[in-house]
């Protein structure tokens, strides 16, 4: 009889891989996020990445930096764990306690709607932003509501 595996990934890694395949569908040129909100029976209730509303043609918004918000790509994307929140089709009652699984970590206006969401938990990947404001804020919103955080460690990479 064989043996089985058991250099398996564990179940962080394997939903850090999910958030890490959905933000390849990012068009953002400079930043592309991905989000997998998992419950705390290990099932991927949704994924989400940046992006911006649905438009009728792909030139509807732009995608760079400017001074002028009207042509500030920040104006119209909306973030990744938003559009998880938002694809998400079941009760949010499911989502209580829930991980979300970040390749960034979240903004603070993202923290807001997942402490409001229910999620429980943040696993994030990369934090390139600590420090700034925005992610102090983020931290301070996440520390106040009880949502704890962590980096993700991964062992066997994202290949
Ligand atoms: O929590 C987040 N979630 C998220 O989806 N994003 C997106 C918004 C933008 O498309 C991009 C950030 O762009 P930039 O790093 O060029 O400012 O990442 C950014 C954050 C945090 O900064
Ligand atoms: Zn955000």
């Amino acid at each position: 009889m064989a043996e089985q595996r058991s250099d398996v990934i564990s179940w962080d890694e394997f939903f850090m891989r999910v958030a890490f395949a959905a933000k390849l569908r990012s068009k953002d040129p400079n930043t592309q996020v991905g989000a997998c909100i998992a419950d705390t029976d290990h099932r991927i209730l949704s994924v989400g990445y940046n992006g911006t509303p649905h438009a009728i043609t792909d030139e509807a918004f732009p995608w760079g930096d400017s001074d002028d918000p009207l042509n500030d790509k920040h104006s119209y994307v909306i973030h990744a764990e938003a559009n998880a929140i938002l694809n998400f089709r079941g009760s949010l009652k499911d989502m209580q306690g829930a991980t979300v699984y970040v390749t960034l970590f979240p903004c603070h206006e993202c923290a807001k709607l997942l402490v409001q969401a229910g999620v429980g938990e943040v696993v994030y990947l990369d934090d390139k932003y600590a420090g700034t404001m925005d992610n102090l804020i983020s931290k301070r919103t996440l520390d106040s509501c009880g949502v704890t955080y962590r980096k993700v460690q991964m062992p066997h990479g994202l290949s």
